[in-house]
């Protein structure tokens, strides 16, 4: 049961074809049924082996509630995240028997929910499911709007579909666990919320960053979870609304990809050994710094990346010797079109813009200014 004095249960409603929620408390794990809707009978539980002890729970509690329901370990993080882990879920989905009217559920981080959210969407062209994100990260971004995906050896997300979920469950009770580590790359997609769409989020990290860090991994002090809680929703608004109104990507979504171009192309250059979050906080500040060098963004801003990003440990520099290695993963990035780069950029916070085409060397000069040990071309104080 939830505690009402340490959370209330919030919901935010994620408009499209099929709406769903987004619930967000503590111990919701009981609510799983009634977002899983009528008609299902079999459930595979996709988990990775940290998350598997609650995974066994939540399998249990669905046989209790007279379903079929089986568990699916995955490998850890990115490891999940590729055509031979599909496989291996569509054939324990097809040893089971698993029809039209049975479901997916997802237990874990990011990388989780897109690869069972990717199974769900392809197996018999596309079964229910539900994800339980236990990442902050998950919470406020991967679980929510419907992307769903793996890598290749070429690049990140390379195959993937738009399957949205039938519900989404945020269970705080989850973070407990959660390393500061992850907690932090998390971040930078709540981070990134505020500088594409909701300045509140930024003043709220400003104000504390220690004390948003420090909360993870620990017992949770009411005052500190207000704050996370405050963030997590604001989150988690920003991208209902807008993949409410694009689904599918064809412009307003592109504005959560903010920082991604140069993030996911740091991920393949690491050969997914980075985590998600840093590589998007690294991304970021170029994405920042080639809209200023591009005339479109004013100092202070660029500035205000670093120093945010910083003040809760996020990266906000990369090694300067692999530009040929991350033009080449920036070109197969999903907002190039042709030979023609596109990347969001800000003019202001809350102002996303696309800088389509930028000049090589303008590309490259970004890349100078967040390259480790590079004296920035102007004087910041951090
Ligand atoms: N589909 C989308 O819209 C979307 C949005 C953002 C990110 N993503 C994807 O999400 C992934 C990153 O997600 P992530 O940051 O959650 O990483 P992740 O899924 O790799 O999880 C990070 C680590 O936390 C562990 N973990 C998860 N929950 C835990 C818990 N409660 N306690 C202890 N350990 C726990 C995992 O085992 C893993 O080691 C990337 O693949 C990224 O591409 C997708
Ligand atoms: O939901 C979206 O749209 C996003 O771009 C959110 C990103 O944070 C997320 O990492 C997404 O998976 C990136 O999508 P991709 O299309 O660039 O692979
Ligand atoms: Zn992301």
């Amino acid at each position: 049961m939830s505690d009402p004095d340490r959370s209330p249960t919030r919901v935010v409603r994620v408009e499209g074809e099929r709406p769903y929620d987004v619930v967000i408390g503590r111990g919701l794990l009981g609510e799983l049924p009634g977002l899983l809707g009528e008609g299902v009978r079999r459930v595979l539980v996709v988990c990775t082996e940290a998350m598997s002890t609650s995974a066994e729970a939540v399998r249990e509690d669905l046989v209790a509630q007279g379903y079929e329901a089986i568990l699916a370990e995955v490998p850890d993080a990115e490891g999940a995240k590729s055509a031979e882990v599909a496989a291996f879920c569509w054939q324990v989905l097809g040893q089971a028997d698993f029809t039209r009217s049975d479901a997916v559920v997802s237990l874990g981080g990011g990388a989780t929910t897109d690869l069972a959210g990717f199974v769900a969407a392809t197996w018999l062209r596309g079964i229910k499911v539900v994800h339980v994100p236990t990442t902050l990260l998950g919470m406020v971004d991967a679980a929510v709007g419907g992307k769903t995906g793996i890598n290749t050896a070429e690049g990140k997300n390379l195959v993937g579909a738009f399957h949205p979920p039938a519900g989404v469950l945020c269970d705080l009770d989850s973070l407990e666990s959660l390393p500061t580590f992850d907690l932090v790359a998390g971040l930078a997609e709540v981070i990134k919320c505020g500088f594409i769409a909701d300045a509140r989020i930024l003043e709220l990290v400003e104000a504390d960053p220690q004390g948003i860090v420090e909360r993870g991994g620990s017992p949770v002090d009411a005052g500190e979870e207000d704050v996370l809680l405050e963030l997590i929703e604001r989150s988690i608004a920003i991208k209902a609304r807008v993949v409410g109104e694009d689904l599918k990507e064809s412009g307003l979504r592109e504005i959560l990809n903010y920082g991604h171009t140069f993030g996911h192309a740091i991920e393949l250059v690491e050969r997914f050994a980075w985590r998600h979050g840093a590589a998007v906080s690294v991304g970021m500040v170029y994405a920042a710094e080639l809209a200023r060098l591009a005339g479109r963004l004013a100092d202070d801003v660029v500035d205000r990346h670093r120093a945010v990003l910083t003040s809760v440990g996020l990266p906000v520099t990369y090694r300067g010797d692999r530009w040929e290695q991350l033009l080449g993963a920036m070109r197969r990035d999903k907002k190039t079109r042709g030979d023609l780069l596109r990347f969001v950029v800000l003019e202001d916070v809350a102002k996303p813009a696309r800088l389509e085409g930028p000049d090589p060397t303008l590309l490259a000069a970004a890349y100078a200014e967040v390259s480790e040990g590079a004296v920035t071309s102007r004087a910041i104080s951090l």
